[in-house]
């Protein structure tokens, strides 16, 4: 029950909400409890011979009653379905804010699939908790309590008989939280872990049928399916034994009921209206004991979800950040002494120090894994170095405003997303600020103009998934479009062409060349002929600079590793 912690500091907020509940609810419980009273007056009234007119008085009373249970029901479901409503938005929204402001790493260990089933799942079934459950449980409990207290003042024996009856039972609803959560906890894993197994895959999907791997996706799917099968019935096994045992006990009470109050009728000491009254409460306190107990598995399944909630909000932010900006004009950049590894154990750079002045382009080359990447994603401050300093204009990158760095240091990579959204928003992240002429001349810059004239709707044409394609190359140029719009001082190219046919890439070095005029740039490139305009080189192996210095000296010089890559480069192709 810790976990669900988390729901209390978001009902704090619904305090008036919490109020009106707080009064609906008792009036709610008071009503169904009179009912029996004015039963057990009804029965004593007709068979001692009472007035019609007390005997249609009472009748009315009942009637009232039982619309007032009702009217009470319904306010109550609606109040408390709509502070679950924005209780759950809010802690959606604070999810989603937590999510965006992670580090890399947290998404390697939480796949989009995962996120999105916590984010939706999870929180779906806090909001059935918000609403319903907790306020049922608590409802229920309160019944139980008044059910108990009004038989103490009906029969006190009767109530003898009922309170270790309803005792035992919550003693059991006790236990049965913790005993079936770690199976609750497995089975909606499980389902996560499918959930993200078909996000990824799907997102695969032209490469698996192109690859023929299709056949193994859908023998993935069922080994996962299966374990979900597997896990959701252990769970249901689980959670249903102990609802199985407080049914039978609660029927159990019902007769124990019967069996008293016949007995004590027989000996005169309890009046027919009294014994039908206590029946009435017997069959009352079974309706409570019986939805605590089967509503028990939805909030079993809502703890855990809270417990896995939880786990997503305790993981540690990205590392602070600082508050300083960059100096106006193009950035220098330096690396002093940096080693860094991705997780504990071998490091990916070592000792990597080079220095490149304001407006000079940088050409970073080396075997694939040697660390060209880590390079460009320390410098726009994905990851912080081990040790050393990662400098852009004189300023640490760690101590840069995250908003200052990515207002004047663009990175471009191979991957580009296109959002399900209009070109305009595609191009401006949703900042309606920017004026449409800036928009199309970025997109001149970066190689686009043709396009966007044969584009139907203009700017406003919808893109990404189900709607307007775009090539590899039309993405990429898209990317670039970004960048000009934001006009950094640093450019940072992480093999921009490395996924595109020599056709597309020939469109597209133009647009590249225009973006690295007049802009400080590192380049990581396998292929020579995009260095051809770089200033200086740095040759990586194993995280270890193996040589730096101008491009024009180590391209002339027989016996330095950049000839070597040419030399082998021009063999490949
Ligand atoms: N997110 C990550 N977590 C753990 N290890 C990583 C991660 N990214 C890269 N690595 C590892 O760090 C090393 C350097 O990776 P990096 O991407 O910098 O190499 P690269 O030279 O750019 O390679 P390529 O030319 O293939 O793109 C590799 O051994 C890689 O497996």
């Amino acid at each position: 029950m810790r976990q669900l912690s988390v729901l209390v500091r978001y009902l704090r907020g619904e305090r008036t909400a919490m109020t009106l509940l707080a009064v609906l609810v008792p009036a709610g419980i008071t009503l169904q409890l009179v009912a029996p009273y004015l039963l057990r007056a009804f029965v004593d009234g007709t068979l001692s011979g009472g007035s019609g007119g007390a005997l249609t008085g009472l009748a009315a009373w009942s009637l009232a009653a039982a619309l007032g249970v009702l009217v009470v029901t319904t306010a109550t479901e609606a109040l408390s379905s709509q502070l679950a409503w924005r209780s759950t938005d809010r802690l959606r929204a604070d999810l989603v804010a937590h999510c965006l402001s992670r580090p890399p790493e947290f998404y390697r260990g939480h796949p989009p699939g995962e996120l999105v089933e916590r984010m939706d799942g999870d929180v779906t079934r806090l909001a059935a908790v918000m609403s319903a459950l907790l306020l049922e449980l608590l409802a229920q409990a309160l019944l139980i309590a008044g059910i108990l207290a009004a038989l103490f003042r009906l029969e006190w024996r009767l109530a003898l008989v009922f309170a270790p009856f309803a005792a035992g039972t919550l003693v059991l609803l006790r236990a049965l939280v913790g005993h079936a959560m770690p199976y609750v906890t497995a089975r909606q894993r499980a389902a996560a872990d499918l959930q993200g197994f078909l996000e990824e895959r799907l997102a695969a999907a032209e490469d698996l049928r192109v690859n023929g791997a299709a056949r193994y996706t859908l023998r993935e799917l069922g080994r996962r399916q299966d374990d979900l099968y597997r896990r959701a019935r252990q769970a249901a096994r689980a959670s249903a034994r102990w609802p199985a045992t407080v049914q039978s006990l609660s029927a159990a009470g019902v007769v124990l009921a019967l069996a008293v109050s016949a007995w004590l009728h027989a000996r005169g000491q309890l009046s027919t209206g009294t014994a039908f009254a206590a029946l009435s409460y017997a069959m009352l306190l079974r309706r409570p004991l019986l939805a605590v107990t089967t509503r028990f598995r939805d909030l079993e399944d809502a703890a855990a979800g809270v417990h896995r909630l939880k786990d997503l909000l305790d993981h540690p932010a990205a590392p602070r950040t600082g508050d300083r900006t960059l100096p106006p004009g193009r950035p220098g950049v330096r690396f002093d002494r940096v080693s860094f590894c991705y997780d504990p154990g071998e490091p990916v750079l070592r000792d990597v120090s080079f220095t490149l002045r304001p407006g000079e382009r940088l050409g970073v080359v080396g075997r694939t894994g040697c660390g060209k990447s880590t390079v460009v994603r320390l410098l726009f401050g994905l990851h912080r170095p081990g040790s050393g300093t990662v400098s852009a204009g004189g300023v640490d990158v760690a101590e840069l405003d995250p908003r200052a760095l990515r207002g004047r240091v663009a990175l471009v990579t191979q991957e580009v997303h296109v959002f399900h959204a209009a070109l305009r928003d595609n191009l401006t992240f949703f900042d309606s600020a920017v004026p449409d002429d800036r928009l199309r001349a970025a997109l001149g810059e970066a190689g686009l103009g043709p396009w966007l004239r044969s584009l139907p709707d203009g700017l406003d044409t919808l893109l990404g998934a189900g709607a307007r394609g775009m090539s590899a190359g039309e993405e990429q140029q898209l990317a670039l479009a970004r960048v000009f719009l934001r006009d950094p001082g640093l450019v940072l190219l992480d093999e921009p062409t490395a996924r595109l046919d020599p056709y597309s890439e020939r469109l597209l070095v133009p647009a590249l060349e225009r973006l690295l005029a007049g802009r400080t740039a590192v380049v990581v490139e396998h292929r020579p002929h995009l260095l051809r305009t770089a200033d200086r080189i740095l040759v990586l192996e194993d995280g270890k600079v193996v040589e730096e210095g101008e491009r024009t000296v180590l391209a002339a010089d027989p016996a330095s590793h950049f000839r070597e890559l040419l030399r082998t480069a021009g063999a490949a192709r």
